[in-house]
C-alpha cells in the first residue's frame, strides 16, 4: 500500500523561511512580488472580460501601498485580484501551491514573478504572524476573507462580515506583520523604503510609501520610476551617456569608461554592461545586477557572461531566465546557457569594434583592459587577428605590437617568464636583438596560438643559442691571447655545472651573462634534487637527468672585472675571480643562491680578501696590457 510522507510542519515552515534565504531583507521583495502577481492576474481579468481592445471592467489603478503602522508592523496592499475563500484555503493554506503554475487561476506562469508557492513564508524571518486580508475582483459577490498564518504552522481562515473594521472596500489584498521582538527594524519605515527602492523602483506598478509629515499630515510618495534607465529617450546621445554615466555611479559605485548597451529580444532582455574603469584580476568574481520581469534579483549575480567578459558590470532586466527557488541565483539551464552566449556576442563585438576604431577611446580601453582582451584573444581567432595588430608588448627593441615586431625582425622571439626577459633584456636590447616578454598571464599561451594561426611566422621561445649568436666573437688575436686564462677560468667554474664562453658586448657594465635553456634548466632540477634527495629517489630521478652542460656563462671581454680576471697572475685569484663572476652572474639573472653557490661565494671571497691582504695593493691590470699566462 502506498503512502505519502507525514511532515513535521512547523520544521518546514522553519526551513523555508529562515534557511532558504540569505537574508531576511528579502521578506519585502516576496510581498511586494505577490502584490505585483496579483495586479497581472487581475488586468488578466479585465481583458477576458470584455471585447478585444475595449476592457469589459474599469481598469483599477496598478498600485502597491507601503504603510509602516504606528505599532512598528506594516501594511503592504495591493490592487491585484484578491483570492476567495475557498482560493486562500487552496493557495496560502498549502505549502508548495501557487496559483502562478496553474492554467486553470492564472494564464501561464511565464507573466509572473513567483512560482513555488513558499515566498510569503519569508516573512516570518522578520514576524511570527502574517495576517492576509482580502477581496476578490474575480468574484465580486464573495466575502471578503481574513487568513492568519503563525510561524509554528497554525493558521485561521475565517470570512469577515461587512462591518468588520478590517473589511477592504475594494478588491486586492493587504498583508499586514506584526514585528518580531528583536528584529523590529526590518519594518521600519527607514528600512522599508530603502528595501522598496532596491527592490522594486523598476516594476511597472505605482510602489506608494505612507509617512507621516511633521505636520501630523499623512502623504503617499511613489518610490517607482517610470522606466527603465536605458530606455528613457534624450534630446541627444551626450545627455543618454551623461544619464547612463550617472545610474552607473548611483547603481555600482562607479565611473564607467564606456557603456554598452545590451538588447536580446529573445531573451526579453536589455540592459547595459558598464566597463570598469580600471583593471581587475580576471578571477575577481563578477557582480551584476540583474532584474526579472523588473524586479531585482540579486546585487551579485555571477556567471552571466562568459569568463572573458570580466571587465564589464551589467545593470540588465530579463524575463526569460529562471530564478533558483531562493531568488538569489540563476538557474543553470538552456535558457541561460543561450543568454550567456548572446551577451559574450554583443560584448565581443563591441571590443572588437572599439579596438579597430584606434582612436584615443580604444587606446584607453586597451591601456586599462589588455588582459580582458588576451583572455577573449584565447578562444576567439578574430580577437587574436586583431590583437596581433593593436596589443603592445614589452619588447627588448622597445613597446611594438607582435605584428610590428614580425614587420621589423622577421620573427618572433619571446621568453615564457618575466624574470627570463629582465636577464636578457640588456644585453638584448645593447645587440637589437628583438625579445617579447611574454612573462604575463596568457601570453605564453597567446604566443602559441600565434604561431598556429600565422604558421608562416617564426614564432619561437628565445634560446641561449640565438643569444649566443648575437654577442660578437672576439678577433682572433684576442681569443689566442685568452685561451689558456679562459681554459684556467673554465676550470674554476666547471665544478658548478657550467660552460664558459668569451664574447665582447655591449653593455660594458654586464661583466657575465649566464645563459639557460628550458628543458637544461630542468635537467639541472633534476641533478639538483638528485644532488639533496635519498639514494632510492635520486637513482629514479637520475635516470631523466641529462649528461649534457646545463649552464653557459659568458664573459664580457668589454668588462673591466671580467678583463682583471683573465689577467690575474695567481691561479688561486683567478679561481676566485671567476667563481665571483660566476656567481655574480648568477645574482644578476635574479637567481636565488643555494647553499652550495653561497659557499662558492665565500670561499672565492676569503680567497681575494687572503689575497689582498697578504700582497698588498696591487696594481689595477691595464685591460691594453696583453694575457698573462
Ligand atoms: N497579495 C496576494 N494577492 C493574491 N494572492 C496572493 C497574494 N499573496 C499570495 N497569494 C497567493 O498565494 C500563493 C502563494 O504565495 P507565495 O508567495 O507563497 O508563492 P508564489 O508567489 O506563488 O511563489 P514563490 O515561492 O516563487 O514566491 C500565490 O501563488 C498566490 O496565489
Amino acid at each position: 500500500m502506498s503512502q505519502t510522507f507525514q511532515v513535521d510542519l512547523g520544521g518546514i515552515v522553519d526551513l523555508l523561511a529562515r534557511h532558504l534565504y540569505s537574508s531576511p531583507r528579502v521578506y519585502l521583495r516576496e510581498l511586494l512580488q505577490n502584490g505585483v502577481d496579483a495586479i497581472t492576474a487581475r488586468d488578466d481579468l479585465a481583458g477576458e472580460a470584455g471585447p478585444p481592445g475595449q476592457l469589459g471592467r474599469p481598469a483599477a489603478p496598478r498600485r502597491i501601498t507601503l504603510r509602516p503602522l504606528p505599532d512598528g508592523g506594516l501594511e503592504v496592499t495591493d490592487t491585484g485580484v484578491g483570492l476567495t475563500l475557498a482560493e486562500a484555503r487552496e493557495l496560502l493554506a498549502t505549502i508548495g501551491r501557487s496559483s502562478k503554475r496553474d492554467l486553470e487561476l492564472g494564464t501561464g506562469r511565464e507573466q509572473f514573478l513567483g512560482q513555488f508557492g513558499i515566498g510569503l513564508l519569508s516573512a516570518f524571518m522578520v514576524t511570527d504572524e502574517i495576517e492576509l486580508v482580502s477581496r476578490s475582483a474575480r468574484d465580486p459577490h464573495a466575502s471578503a476573507i481574513a487568513w492568519r498564518g503563525h510561524a509554528d504552522g497554525r493558521y485561521s481562515l475565517t470570512e469577515l462580515p461587512d462591518d468588520d473594521p478590517r473589511h477592504p472596500e475594494a478588491a486586492g489584498s493587504t498583508v499586514r506583520l506584526r514585528p518580531r521582538r528583536d528584529l523590529e527594524h526590518w519594518l521600519e519605515a527607514a528600512t522599508v523604503e530603502s528595501l522598496a527602492r532596491d527592490y522594486g523602483s523598476l516594476l511597472p506598478v505605482e510602489l506608494l510609501l505612507e509617512e507621516r509629515l511633521a505636520s501630523g499630515e499623512m502623504r503617499l510618495r511613489d518610490l517607482a520610476e517610470p522606466d527603465l534607465p536605458w530606455e528613457r529617450s534624450f534630446a541627444t546621445p551626450r545627455a543618454r551617456e551623461l544619464a547612463l554615466r550617472a545610474h552607473c555611479e548611483t547603481t555600482l559605485g562607479f565611473t564607467p569608461l564606456a557603456a554598452i548597451d545590451l538588447e536580446i529580444p529573445v531573451a526579453g532582455l536589455s540592459g547595459v554592461a558598464y566597463v570598469l574603469p580600471s583593471a581587475v584580476s580576471p578571477t575577481t568574481s563578477s557582480a551584476h545586477r540583474v532584474y526579472l520581469k523588473r524586479m531585482l534579483l540579486g546585487t551579485k549575480v555571477d556567471d552571466l557572461l562568459p569568463p572573458w567578459a570580466f571587465f564589464v558590470r551589467c545593470v540588465l532586466n530579463t524575463s526569460a531566465v529562471r530564478p533558483t527557488a531562493s531568488r538569489e541565483g540563476l538557474y543553470e539551464d538552456d535558457i541561460l546557457l543561450a543568454t550567456r552566449h548572446a551577451l559574450g556576442a554583443r560584448i565581443r563585438q563591441w571590443t572588437l569594434d572599439t579596438l579597430a576604431l584606434r582612436d584615443g577611446g580604444s587606446a584607453q580601453f586597451l591601456a586599462v583592459h589588455h588582459l580582458a582582451v588576451r583572455a577573449l584573444a584565447l578562444v576567439d581567432d578574430d580577437m587574436l587577428d586583431l590583437a596581433i595588430d593593436v596589443l603592445p608588448y614589452e619588447c627588448t627593441t622597445g613597446q611594438a605590437t607582435l605584428a610590428q615586431i614580425h614587420a621589423t625582425h622577421g620573427q618572433i622571439h619571446f621568453t615564457p617568464t618575466v624574470e627570463g626577459f629582465r636577464r636578457i633584456a640588456p644585453v638584448a636590447h645593447a645587440q637589437n636583438l628583438s625579445v617579447v616578454n611574454a612573462g604575463y598571464v596568457y601570453d605564453a599561451d597567446l604566443l602559441e596560438r600565434v604561431r598556429r594561426r600565422r604558421p608562416q611566422w617564426t614564432v619561437s621561445p628565445i634560446t641561449s643559442a640565438d643569444v649566443s649568436q648575437v654577442l660578437s666573437p672576439l678577433e682572433p688575436m684576442r681569443q689566442l691571447e685568452t685561451t689558456d686564462a679562459l681554459e684556467a677560468v673554465r676550470a674554476a667554474v666547471l665544478p658548478s655545472g657550467c660552460d664558459l664562453d668569451l664574447r665582447s658586448f655591449e653593455p660594458h657594465e654586464i661583466p657575465s651573462l649566464l645563459l639557460d635553456d628550458r628543458d637544461a634548466e630542468h635537467a639541472r632540477d633534476v641533478s639538483e634534487t638528485l644532488a639533496q634527495g635519498s639514494d632510492l629517489w635520486g637513482g629514479v630521478l637520475g635516470q631523466f637527468a641529462k649528461p649534457s652542460t646545463v649552464r653557459r656563462m659568458v664573459l664580457n671581454d668589454k668588462n673591466p672585472a671580467v678583463r682583471d680576471v683573465l689577467e690575474a697572475r695567481d691561479t688561486q685569484v683567478r679561481a676566485a675571480g671567476a667563481q665571483a663572476l660566476y656567481v655574480t652572474a648568477l645574482l644578476l639573472s635574479g637567481r636565488p643562491l643555494s647553499v652550495s653557490e653561497a659557499t662558492l661565494m665565500n670561499g672565492a671571497l676569503s680567497t681575494l680578501l687572503r689575497s689582498a691582504a697578504g700582497s698588498g695593493d696591487r696594481p689595477p691590470s691595464d685591460p691594453a696590457q696583453g694575457p698573462l699566462s
